[in-house]
């Protein structure tokens, strides 16, 4: 029977793949997509993990359920493991992250910030990727700084941040101008609209690679050198696949 305070609500685990964005891309990894986002951005690429059309796909499984999963895939031979979503901050992950370290595994967090835990203390990694103007959300600042706080200088942070267009540019560098101590990652948003369960998930790579390119010349010609431009590794691989 599931502990529903401790349970974690599961959209997908899958791996081990490699993290295909930002400052642990080409890692091997396996990843735990959590269902259910406070969020709903224009351009979710994980709507699967977010609309509650999806409800019905997603699991309440206990900590160690979990874990047995990570294991399973894994071969019990330790690696990083990437916590996404869906917003994976919603979840309760603090035993998890502590069964885990117990065995020698790192965790990553991916969010866009908005809810904050205790336990990002624990993490190994955390991702803070506030939502530009293309996304339609309203960025909540003081949230993200108190995710940040709550790191206590114990994982690494960062910010990724996804480009579309000059707002989303000019976005991007107001945040790093906000967290002048964390390094940046910018990449190229993905336009295709997700279709949930279709198999042939092609994506537009001219749109992309055009948009990766216009953000090189951006960065450059800014003197932006503290910035690092990046595909979503993955997307060129398997277009918008899920469980890769
Ligand atoms: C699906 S989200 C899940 C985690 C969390 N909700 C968040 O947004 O950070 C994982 C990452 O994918 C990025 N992403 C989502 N849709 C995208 C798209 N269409 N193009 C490029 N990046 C996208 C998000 O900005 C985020 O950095
Ligand atoms: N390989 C791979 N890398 C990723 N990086 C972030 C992802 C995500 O959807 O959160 C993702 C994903 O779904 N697959
Ligand atoms: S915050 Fe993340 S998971 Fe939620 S809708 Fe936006 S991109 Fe998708
Ligand atoms: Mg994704």
């Amino acid at each position: 029977m599931t502990n529903t305070h401790s349970a974690i609500r599961v959209s997908e685990i899958f791996g081990p793949t490699i993290q295909g964005e930002g400052v642990l891309i080409g890692l091997p990894t396996v990843f735990i997509r959590t269902g259910g986002c406070d969020y709903r951005c224009s351009w979710c690429d994980s709507l699967h993990a977010v609309d509650k059309q999806f409800r019905h796909e997603w699991e309440m499984m206990s900590c160690e359920a979990v874990w047995q999963n990570v294991l399973a895939l894994s071969g019990g031979r330790p690696l990083m493991v990437s916590l996404s979503g869906g917003n994976p901050a919603i979840q309760p992950f603090g035993a998890l992250i502590k069964r885990g370290h117990d065995e020698g595994y790192q965790f990553a967090l991916e969010t866009q910030g908005s809810v904050v835990k205790e336990w990002f203390a624990e993490l190994d990694v955390l991702i803070l990727s506030p939502k530009p103007p293309s996304s339609q959300m309203t960025t909540n600042w003081a949230a993200i700084e108190a995710c940040f706080q709550a790191a206590q200088d114990k994982p690494q942070v960062v910010l990724k941040l996804v480009v579309f267009d000059e707002n989303d540019y000019a976005f991007a560098k107001q945040a790093a101008a906000r967290f002048p101590r964390l390094p940046v990652y910018l990449q190229p948003g993905n336009h295709t609209p997700p279709r949930p369960g279709d198999e042939d998930a092609s994506v537009d790579v001219d749109g992309i690679m055009k948009r990766m390119e216009w953000l090189v010349d951006s960065v450059t010609h800014d003197r932006w050198f503290e910035a690092r431009v990046l595909p979503q590794l993955h997307v060129l691989l398997w277009g918008n696949k899920r469980g890769v």
